[in-house]
């Protein structure tokens, strides 16, 4: 059936051209109406959708849109909330709960930790977040609830983005001393990239195939041998609000997992390791580990066995 006659895909053709209408994307009771919706029109994932076979270029070019509308908006919602926050007289991390995504976040942030810590032995000294933001809650919440003991480097282009999130952690005794903020486009980071143990790429940074790539091989050519790189991805209808890092994105790396959550964590994490490293960092993950979605935050390591389901996983290779 031609996608565009699909019943889902009419209804976010129909909330894109509502937003793409707008005035402003910075946050209103109906700016944040229309992206309400469009995030819940997406959520299923029962559906088989599949964003990498739509053909119609009407549909493709609303979704390479829509995914930029998205990120304006997020970045606008960022800003309005961590000024807000910031503006607390007393410690703004006791406020984060103000942040409408603030749960999401919780469980994105312990996913990712639970899919670190299946693939790595030891616990990181520095992690790099590469387009942290004015909210950089995936930071914090890692800082804060799963590494107390790391410092978390955060690199964003957008030196307000920087000053908002640094007042964010500034009078935090402890966060203060262990996030740090850096003012740069990730393609002109090059010294110290290979001190991290772990790089983070937000979604939001590369919004399309092309500059994805670009910041992913940006990161190979600099990152050390056997760090572990993190990215966000997108997988059926969420991948009109996200972009998607396929496997083949990864040349120099060795795939490990990609992990699509069916609960209302929106982005796809995948996770995967700079190849050259020791035999040490490699032998520290536990095989071939794939995961099954699953709607708890605890992710089930189950060592790759050719009888699984093919659909409810992906299996992953060195690319060389
Ligand atoms: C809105 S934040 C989302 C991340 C979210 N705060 C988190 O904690 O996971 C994404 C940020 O990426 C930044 N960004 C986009 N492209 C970038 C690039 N090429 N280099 C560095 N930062 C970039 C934007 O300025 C934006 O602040």
């Amino acid at each position: 059936m031609a996608c565009e006659n699909n019943l889902v895909v009419k209804q976010i053709m129909d909330l894109y051209s509502q937003i793409s209408n707008l005035e402003s994307l910075k946050p209103s009771k109906n700016v944040d109406t229309l992206f309400g919706q469009l995030v819940s029109t997406c959520l299923p994932t029962d559906t088989n959708i599949d964003v990498t076979k739509i053909h119609d270029e009407k549909v493709k070019d609303m979704r390479s849109h829509l995914i930029k509308l998205c990120g304006e908006a997020e970045g606008y919602l960022e800003q309005h909330f961590s000024t807000i926050i910031g503006s607390f007289e007393d410690n703004p991390l006791n406020h984060l709960h103000i942040f409408p995504y603030y749960n999401n976040y919780l469980k994105l942030s312990k996913l990712e930790f639970d899919l670190l810590a299946q693939h790595t032995s030891h616990v990181p000294t520095k992690i790099a977040f590469i387009g942290s933001g004015p909210m950089p809650l995936t930071s914090i919440v890692l800082a804060k609830f799963h590494l107390p003991n790391t410092t978390i480097h955060n690199f964003d282009i957008d030196s307000q983005a920087n000053a908002l999130a640094s007042n964010l952690v500034s009078r935090d005794p402890d966060l203060s001393k262990r996030m740090i903020f850096h003012t740069t486009d990730v393609l002109n980071a090059k010294e110290g990239l290979d001190k991290y143990d772990v790089v983070f790429l937000a979604a939001l940074v590369g919004m399309d195939k092309e500059s994805k790539v670009k910041a992913i091989e940006h990161l190979e050519k600099h990152m050390a041998p056997g760090a572990v790189l993190m990215l966000r991805s997108a997988h059926g209808l969420r991948a009109f609000l996200y972009p998607i890092v396929d496997s083949c994105d990864l040349k120099g790396f060795e795939v490990l997992t990609i992990y699509h959550p069916s609960d209302d964590v929106v982005n796809s994490v995948v996770i995967a390791r700079k190849l050259g490293g020791s035999s040490e960092a490699r032998s520290s993950q536990i095989g071939r580990c794939v995961f099954m979605p699953c709607n708890c935050s605890k992710v089930h390591a189950i060592i790759n066995s050719r009888g699984m389901k093919k659909s409810m996983i992906e299996e992953f290779s060195a690319i060389e």
